[in-house]
């Protein structure tokens, strides 16, 4: 079952072309990794679909109804959800009072929305932080915790912005393992991510753009060895 549909989606600011004729159809239980050059517009796809911003053209149909324009709180409460590149959590506020806030998207009750909180803060493995300022979160927290938030939202489907980003080597592994269990569990995502072997470690499928519109989308091995991807991303030394 198709989950999310994109149709020709464009977006251009002062007459830059961000998001060019983007097409794509998402499947439901899919993992879609997304990658292109900086510039590429792969951030600005994410807030075209998850809210932040206005397409100039195209539409967004997301399990099956048209969502195209809608704010970001709309379109959270339907289950498309984003984590942000730049994460910015509550620094004087605990972990878990972070998430809580989140939470109570989903939740009326304060104490409904903190338990679920504690679930989602388990899951990301952030429980011995439970209680200490976000502030005082290393980088692989923080991430964790942009996780958390966006995952206590319930969303059907996860929209992942450079979550490996700022991480060492070691601490990669084992936020890919997390982020395929999320997977495993049912979750749809789409994942930009410039990390190419955690790319191709969990994409089904791999987007990759440039100059805001699609240069290839396929089976992950076929899309690397494209030569118009060589080209244009990775270089001939990845090839
Ligand atoms: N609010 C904005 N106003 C004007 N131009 C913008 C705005 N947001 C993005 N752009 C431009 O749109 C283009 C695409 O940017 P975007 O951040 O989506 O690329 P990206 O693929 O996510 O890059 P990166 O890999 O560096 O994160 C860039 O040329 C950028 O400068």
């Amino acid at each position: 079952m198709t989950l999310l549909h994109v149709e020709s989606l464009t977006k251009t600011f002062a007459g830059l072309t961000a998001v060019r004729d983007v097409d794509v159809d998402v499947t439901d239980g899919e993992f879609l990794g997304i990658v292109g050059p900086n510039g590429a517009g792969k951030t600005t796809l994410f807030s075209l679909l998850a809210g932040q911003l206005e397409p100039t053209r195209g539409r967004v149909v997301f399990d099956g109804q048209d969502i195209t324009g809608w704010g970001p709180a709309k379109v959270a409460s339907v289950g498309l959800v984003r984590t942000f590149q730049l994460m910015r959590p509550f620094e004087s506020m605990s972990v878990l009072d972070n998430v809580a806030i989140a939470a109570h998207g989903r939740h009326r009750s304060r104490k409904a929305a903190r338990r679920a909180a504690l679930e989602v803060i388990d899951r990301v493995q952030l429980d011995r932080y439970v209680h200490s300022p976000s502030g005082s979160l290393p980088t692989a927290g923080l991430k964790r915790l942009e996780l958390a938030r966006a995952l206590a939202l319930e969303p059907r489907l996860l929209l992942l912005d450079e979550v490996l980003a700022g991480l060492v080597p070691a601490e990669r592994a084992p936020m890919i393992e997390l982020l395929r269990e999320i997977h495993a569990d049912g979750m749809t995502v789409m994942f930009v991510e410039h990390i190419m072997a955690a790319v191709m470690a969990l994409s089904e499928r791999l987007l990759v753009m440039a100059e805001g519109a699609e240069l290839a989308l396929g089976d992950p091995h076929e899309v690397i060895t494209d030569p118009r991807v060589v080209e244009a991303y990775l270089g001939e030394d990845y090839a």
